[in-house]
């Protein structure tokens, strides 16, 4: 378990990480997210004892890391695959971490097999592709067999086949009882990943809960309706007190009402439906919709605005509509 109380961390007059108190219990793997600049990497730092918070404590397993005496075999940690020596191999990389921690060298073959680098053992770090290096980076955090386990942005530089091979792995871990805490920007691979969230935003939690609550607060989700008799689905809605917004391709988008309600409406007035579908919000507009107002980097253009957030005719919270800016300087 990692308990982080009232953590603070402040680079001159930036306040990168801004009095977060949160727990990443075992068991389950834990999702940290923010945009860019949220406080993120500098969060994990102090967890590690890299970085001294300005206030505020961090607790691994109900001590501070100073005080392990094991630290890699209690807290293993992936923060920046390429912070390896690049004339060393593989083999020797993680044969020097074994050495000065206390465990034995068979552990090292056993990680390398773990992460499938055995055939790639005796060769430079430095000739390792991005994907090769991180798997090296588990290898190090899996070295030490520990309880807890953290990973900054792991599916950095991964196929399609090493993010299904890290999902599996920590979803894998997680199982046997240990404490998995993972950042990453890949939030679709985050969704099938993790159980439960913590989001932080301009270093402040802006959220601590489980996966389906976090999409569920942060996301309306509405039933897509199409009929090629439009205007008379429209009608029989209207009658029945249910408001539908226009959708794309002649569909009407209605919020508040189960899809089984509306198909038995148009079937008892004989009204054919060549769509009636459910559509629930992703994580990443949840996401999105969440962390708009602490967006530290915007892009230019618009290239901020979310992603059509699924929710008929309603901007997100708290910023206007998407384009509502240009149409009010159009008028
Ligand atoms: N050593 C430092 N000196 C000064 N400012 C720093 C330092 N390290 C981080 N910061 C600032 O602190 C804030 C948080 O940075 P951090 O790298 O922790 O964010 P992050 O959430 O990991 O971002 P990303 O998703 O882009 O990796 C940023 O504004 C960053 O510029």
């Amino acid at each position: 378990m990692i308990e982080l109380e009232g953590l603070t961390k402040r680079y001159g007059d930036k306040l990168a990480v801004d009095h977060l108190t949160c727990t990443v219990r075992p068991g389950i793997v834990t999702g940290f997210l923010g945009p860019n600049g949220a406080g993120k990497s500098t969060t994990m730092r102090m967890m590690l004892d890299l970085d001294n918070p300005t206030s505020g404590t961090v607790r691994i397993d109900g001590r501070h890391y100073r005080e392990l005496r094991d630290p890699l075999r209690t807290v293993g940690a992936l923060l920046d695959a390429k912070a390896i020596h690049g004339g060393r191999s593989a083999y020797n990389h993680l044969l020097c971490l074994a050495q000065s921690n206390g465990i034995p060298a068979t552990r090292v073959r056993e990680v390398l097999d773990t992460v499938g680098l055995t055939s790639v053992a005796r060769k430079r770090a430095k000739g390792f592709s991005l994907g090769m290096g991180q798997r090296l980076g588990i290898a190090a955090a899996l070295l030490g067999d520990p309880r807890i386990l953290m990973f900054d942005e792991p599916v950095n530089g991964l196929d399609p086949e090493g993010i299904h091979w890290i999902r599996t792995l920590m979803k894998g871990l997680a199982a046997q009882g240990r404490t998995v805490f993972v950042s990453s920007h890949l939030m679709s691979e985050m969704a099938l990943t993790a159980e439960h969230l913590i989001v932080i935003g301009q270093g402040r939690l802006l959220a601590d809960t489980s996966m389906a609550d976090f999409i569920a607060r942060n996301s309306k989700s509405f039933v897509r309706m199409r009929s090629p008799e439009h205007e008379r689905l429209r009608d029989v809605l209207s009658g029945a007190g249910i408001t539908a917004a226009p959708g794309p391709e002649g569909g009407l988008d209605v919020t508040g009402e189960d899809a089984a309600h509306l198909g038995e409406l148009a079937a008892r007035h004989g009204i054919t439906l060549h769509e009636l579908s459910p559509q629930r919000a992703s994580l990443e507009e949840a996401f999105m919709r969440l962390t708009a107002a602490s967006v530290e980097y915007h892009a230019r253009a618009g290239d901020d605005a979310p992603p059509d957030a699924g929710v008929p005719g309603e901007p997100p919270e708290g910023r206007p509509g998407w384009g509502a800016d240009w149409r009010g300087k159009e008028s």
